[in-house]
């Protein structure tokens, strides 16, 4: 009897495992998930990995032990380690008749808290511990702190301050990381290996996932999310973990593409953090598409082949993002920081010849602190940074509220959206992560000592409880023949792009080689136009000068002729001498007479003087022909000197009529030069 109802109990749990199994491979779960139930395979294996009591958890196979992670040499493998609890976490007992909400009523957003330790200026005003977690509930219970003295002893309607009250809530997981000296207290692995790790599961099952940090300022949300060099956080364990399980992927037919991008939304504005800071800073559009949901637009992303190049992409980035020393906070964040790294897994069935895509986007968001200014005592502008912060969180707020309410989330009438994700860049750009295809988890980060503030983040967490997303896995198959479709679209589409380039490329050619033929056209043009005006400069002068000169001519060929036909009016001779007396003159001793030039001097006589009358009809004799002989050398003269200027006017027509040619001056030009050598020859004749 008892034989055979342990073979029923046997085949009851292998016909649960195969239903399992083949639910499993319906939902792309990871092939370790598989690993996993074959191991557990025995009576009560899943069973006790529901239960509460932590004795039973030390039995079970956590996928973080199978985890090639080299941190998980180092993890932790006890009951209090928040990486096994997290399995346990459907099965959390909940004490309603203390009001206690269950974990996820309703609603599939992870939700986890984390109390710090105390900071020095904590320790400095002794401040008390408000907090206290239960390893086993998760429950975080909020403590009142004391009543100020002036409210002690009395009732609350006459306390003159706010009446506060302790608080409880449940959450999927509750890491205490206040006393480092607790057996409970959570490391920054033992984050990872609760929630990380699970979520990168998710990523390689194809799951779009987020998981971001929101708390006050000061409340640890940097320390969880980034860590530091000898304590990472989340981002760089996600990092590692990442390519340590490409590196060991079991199937040679499985290709990985990693790629990373990391922005910030600083005083509503998105910055890209894997480039240079430029002064002013030069800040991305956000746009909307059907397919993806709200993305920034020319965001950098790049692929990163390694671990070590992902890290190098990631502390370039932090290093780049907005940070600033405030009362409550030395290294305060402030702006909202979205780390993401999409992951592709491409396999290739060769059998099929089939292609399997899955993409997986990974968002690790460290959002600034929530502040208030009369606590971090801003002013300018970090109190500007302080509001815009506030205002994207109260956004934040506004959209968990919106989602968390099932009415609100159905959709008004008209279409209108209930959700305000539009009121922030913050929620836009999260709209997915939030309320759309993504798996998604809230870090809820709380101080041990601010009362109002952890009060306020613990009621965001626990309403984000009630948010349910829709993740789907992002997979798509392709035949042999579709791909090849899809190669030979995508070559068609090269081919015109390339073609558009070229020519686009012939036509800047071919623009430039037209523009540096028109510049060295005009550099001719002006050459020439320079040389036609020194040419012409030339021509004015010379022409001035024969003008000069003709006139000068013509004077002195008009006196000339004017002497000529009125000679000198008769003048008081010497009597008639010829030239035999004069020779003869010439022999008298006394050469005084004669004056140097040997020209007859004109002695004054008492006899009566000769008129020299001018009678043209009267031959002239010896002395006269001498007196025209002169005049007509004078005229020859002048004579000669014209026919030597009009000769030098011909080769200057030469010349001017040889530089036209030259320089083919326009028409007009031409016109004036023919009107001016017609005027010169005109005043030459
Ligand atoms: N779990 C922890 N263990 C040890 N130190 C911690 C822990 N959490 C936070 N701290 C310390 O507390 C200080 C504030 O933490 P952190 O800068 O991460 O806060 P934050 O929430 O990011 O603040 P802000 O919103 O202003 O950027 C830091 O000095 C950090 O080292």
């Amino acid at each position: 009897m008892y034989t055979h109802l342990v073979e029923r109990r046997r085949d009851a749990v292998e016909a649960c495992v195969h239903l399992l199994r083949e639910y499993s491979r319906e939902m792309a779960l990871d092939p370790r998930f598989f690993r996993h139930i074959g191991q557990s395979s025995g009576p009560g294996s899943i069973s006790s990995a529901t239960s509460s009591d932590s004795s039973a958890l030390t039995g079970i196979t956590s996928p973080s032990v199978i985890s090639t992670s080299a941190s998980a040499a180092t993890m932790r493998s006890t009951a209090s380690s928040p990486s096994l609890r997290a399995r346990e976490s459907v099965s959390i007992p909940v004490n309603r008749q203390d009001g206690i909400a269950s974990p996820s009523p309703g609603g599939n957003v992870r939700v986890v808290v984390r109390v710090r330790k105390f900071l020095q200026r904590e320790l400095d005003r002794q401040a008390e511990c408000l907090i206290a977690m239960d390893p086993h509930t998760q429950m975080t219970s909020l403590k009142a702190p004391k009543p100020s003295p002036v409210d002690r002893g009395k009732p609350k309607s006459q306390a003159r301050g706010k009446v506060l009250e302790d608080k409880s809530f449940t959450f999927d997981n509750s890491f205490w990381s206040h006393d480092e000296e607790d057996e409970h207290y959570a490391h920054q692995e033992d984050v990872y290996n609760c929630l990380g790790e699970e979520f990168l599961d998710h990523n390689f099952e194809g799951y779009h996932t987020c998981i971001f940090a929101y708390g006050q300022t000061g409340s640890g949300k940097s320390y969880t999310m980034m860590g530091t060099p000898e304590q990472p956080g989340l981002i760089p364990r996600t990092c590692e973990d990442l390519f340590q399980r490409i590196e060991s992927s079991p199937s040679p037919d499985i290709s990985y593409n990693v790629r990373v991008s990391y922005f910030e939304v600083y005083n509503e504005h998105v910055r890209d953090l894997l480039v240079p800071r430029t002064d002013p800073p030069h800040y991305l559009r956000i746009r909307e598409s059907p397919s993806e949901g709200p993305y920034v637009k020319d965001l950098t992303e790049v692929t990163a082949r390694n671990y070590v190049e992902l890290m190098k992409y990631m502390r370039k980035g932090d290093v780049s993002r907005t940070v600033a020393s405030t009362k409550m906070n030395d290294t305060s964040s402030r702006s909202h920081a979205v780390f993401t790294i999409t992951l592709k897994q491409i396999h290739h069935d060769l059998s099929t010849d089939e292609t399997t895509e899955r993409t997986a986007r990974i968002r690790l968001v460290d959002l600034a602190g929530s502040e208030r200014a009369k606590a971090t005592e801003a002013t300018g502008a970090r109190l500007r940074e302080g509001s815009n912060i506030n205002k994207s969180l109260t956004t934040l707020g506004r959209v968990i509220a919106a989602l968390a309410d099932p009415k609100k989330t159905r959709g008004g009438r008209k279409g209108k959206e209930l959700v305000p994700y539009r009121d922030s860049i913050l929620t836009w750009l999260l709209k997915d992560s939030l309320g759309g295809n993504s798996k998604t988890a809230m870090i809820a980060c709380i101080s041990p000592a601010d009362y109002e503030e952890t009060l306020s983040t613990l009621r965001y967490a626990d309403q984000a409880k009630h948010i349910r997303t829709r993740a789907r896995v992002n997979q798509d198959h392709v035949s042999a023949a579709e791909r090849d479709q899809q190669i030979a679209e995508m070559a068609e589409t090269i081919r015109t792009l390339q073609l558009s380039v070229s020519q686009a490329h012939a036509n800047q050619r071919a623009t430039e080689l037209q523009d540096e033929r028109l510049e060295e056209y005009q550099q001719k043009v002006e050459k020439m136009q320079r040389l036609m005006e020194e040419t012409k400069m030339v021509s004015e002068c010379k022409i001035r000068q024969l003008q000069t000169e003709n006139e000068a001519l013509r004077m002195h060929l008009k006196l000339a002729l004017e002497s000529l036909k009125n000679p000198i009016p008769p003048v008081t001779l010497e009597p008639r001498q010829s030239l035999s007396s004069l020779a003869e003159e010439d022999q008298l001793p006394d050469g005084d007479q004669e004056n140097p030039e040997g020209s007859p001097v004109v002695e004054p006589s008492d006899s009566e003087p000769e008129v020299w009358e001018d009678d043209e009809d009267d031959e002239y004799d010896d002395d006269e022909t001498i007196t025209l002989d002169n005049s007509e050398q004078e005229a020859y003269q002048v004579q000669e000197r014209m026919q030597d200027l009009l000769g030098d006017l011909g080769v200057f027509k030469r010349k001017l009529a040889t530089d036209h040619e030259r320089w083919r001056p326009n028409e007009h030009a031409r016109t004036r030069k023919r009107r001016v050598l017609g005027t010169i020859a005109a005043n030459n004749r």
